[in-house]
């Protein structure tokens, strides 16, 4: 299957389009539709697309600069492959759906891939207030820019769920930005943080399991059930996996 193919997403109503100012062809991403009015919380299981039953469905936004590695993150978690070789930048948003089981829950995910660079910001800013979920990505290979999270405040409904992540973990001897300053912008911005890796996958499943979770729990809590800790939780698998070790 080429790049192209592998990282459109199957909610997709539009064919790619090429990028007009990068020269670049534009990796399989739909131009922009209409921002939906959120997603419904189905009392009775529904059907995806796909022809999957759910419960209950959220909309996840992956943010972050050009070349964090959003796109391949995305493919990682869908289909457990890493799209190697050239760089292809997105262009404008697409969606791609994942149904997974949370304490016998049928949860959606519907993930939204968004485009890092900056000429798309407008489009990618649409649809920040449906989100239920948000995760920006930086790369340990760069400096993190803070924006991204400053962004989410400004666009996104008060209670969305943060998580960020610091990808490229893999690339270990051309790393620049240390776990702790990653761990240091998450306590500022009081959000979860964990490093992944899209090429190893380390920690893919685990960062969109645990945001899940979070949501699930949220929407299904009984009145008397303690808060789900998301950080508590995530550093309790890494320990278990044995992976937080660099
Ligand atoms: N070593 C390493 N390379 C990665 C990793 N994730 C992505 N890459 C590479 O980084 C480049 C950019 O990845 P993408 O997933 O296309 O980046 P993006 O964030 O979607 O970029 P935009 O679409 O422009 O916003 C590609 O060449 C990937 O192969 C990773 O975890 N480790």
């Amino acid at each position: 299957m080429s790049r192209k193919k592998a990282a459109r997403g199957k909610g997709s109503s539009k064919s790619p389009k090429a990028s007009p100012s990068s020269g670049r062809t534009a990796k399989g991403l739909a131009a922009a539709a209409a921002p939906s009015s959120g997603l419904v919380y189905p009392s009775r299981q529904s059907i995806s697309n796909s022809g999957e039953f759910y419960d209950v469905a959220f909309k996840v936004m992956l943010v972050g600069d050009s070349g964090v590695g959003k796109t391949c993150m995305l493919v990682r978690f869908k289909d457990g492959a890493f799209l190697a070789g050239s760089f292809i930048s997105t262009v404008g948003i697409d969606f791609r759906n994942k149904v997974l089981t949370i304490d016998a829950v049928k949860v959606k995910l519907q993930i939204w891939d968004t485009a890092g660079q900056e000429r798309f910001r407008s489009v990618t800013h649409a649809y920040y207030r449906d989100a239920h979920g948000m995760i920006p990505k930086y790369v340990l290979l760069f400096f993190f820019q803070q924006v991204w999270l400053t962004e989410i405040h400004e666009y996104a409904q008060q209670d969305v769920v943060v998580m960020l992540l610091g990808n490229k973990a893999d690339s270990t001897h051309d790393r620049v930005v240390k776990r702790d300053e990653g761990e240091r912008l998450a306590k500022e911005f009081g959000v979860p943080f964990m490093e992944t890796s899209a090429k190893s996958g380390l920690n893919v499943e685990l960062a969109f399991t645990a945001v899940a979770r979070e949501l699930k729990h949220r929407t299904m809590k009984e009145p008397d059930e303690p808060k789900f800790q998301l950080q508590e939780y995530v550093d309790k698998e890494m320990r278990i996996a044995g992976c937080c070790q660099s």
